[in-house]
């Protein structure tokens, strides 16, 4: 009966939660009108680990805190010379070393290949097991090209492009980006269960 008890608890707009405003503005655009949603800023912490755990984690502090269902997502970049570090501890890397320090973690690699990552996580509620949807968009480490106003984009340069994320107008990035291939699987998910039509803002 999980379809119907789906149906029962998504009675109120599902609340997207993330301190990041850049998050909320392309997840906003990518969406559309397909998925009813609102949003709140807050800042949630953050456990350690692997990406599926640490967004799971994430929507079972929001969907307490809020008391409805919620949305949320982690996002990583991985560098394949590294295993898959720094992944979600990028905004660390980030803040603590900027792109230069991102680029020079790979000075003594010839492989600069990356991926960036995105997990969703939706709780329809604070008693439920959160679902997650994974998007994961191939490329390579770069020094930084571009306007810098969005964490690493500068950095990515996606496969198949000359242009970095930052390089890219905001709807040529949302074709082919991480967030975008996890938010496609989020509204596969609610067309499944008849939450959202499938007419809506694909
Ligand atoms: O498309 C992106 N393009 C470039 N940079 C990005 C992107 N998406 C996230 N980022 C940055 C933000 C943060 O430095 C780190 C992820 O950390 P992450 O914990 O997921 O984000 P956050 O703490 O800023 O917001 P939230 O409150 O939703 O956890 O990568
Ligand atoms: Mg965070």
């Amino acid at each position: 009966m999980a379809a119907m008890k789906v149906q029962m608890t998504l009675t109120k707009p599902v609340t997207f939660v993330t301190g990041n405003a850049k998050k909320l503005e392309e997840v906003k655009m990518i969406l559309g009108q397909s998925i009813p949603f609102q949003s709140l800023k807050l800042d949630l912490p953050e456990l350690q680990g692997e990406p599926e755990d640490i967004s799971k984690e994430k929507a079972r502090l929001a969907a307490k805190e809020i008391g409805g269902p919620v949305l949320v997502e982690d996002t990583c970049l991985c560098f394949n010379a590294l295993n898959g570090l720094p992944g979600p501890y990028v905004k660390w890397f980030l803040m603590k070393t900027g792109h230069e320090g991102l680029n020079n973690l790979l000075a003594a690699y010839e492989d600069k290949t990356a991926y960036a990552l995105c997990v969703f996580s939706l709780a329809l509620g604070p008693d439920f097991e959160p679902i997650t949807f994974s998007g994961r968009t191939e490329g390579k480490i770069v020094p930084a090209r571009g306007s810098g106003n969005f964490g690493w984009d500068p950095i990515f340069q996606p496969v198949g492009s000359d242009f970095t994320f930052a390089e890219m107008l905001k709807d040529e990035k949302n074709k082919i980006s991480h967030r975008r291939r996890a938010l496609d699987k989020v509204k596969e998910y609610f067309y499944d269960f008849n939450y959202a039509p499938r007419s809506g803002n694909v």
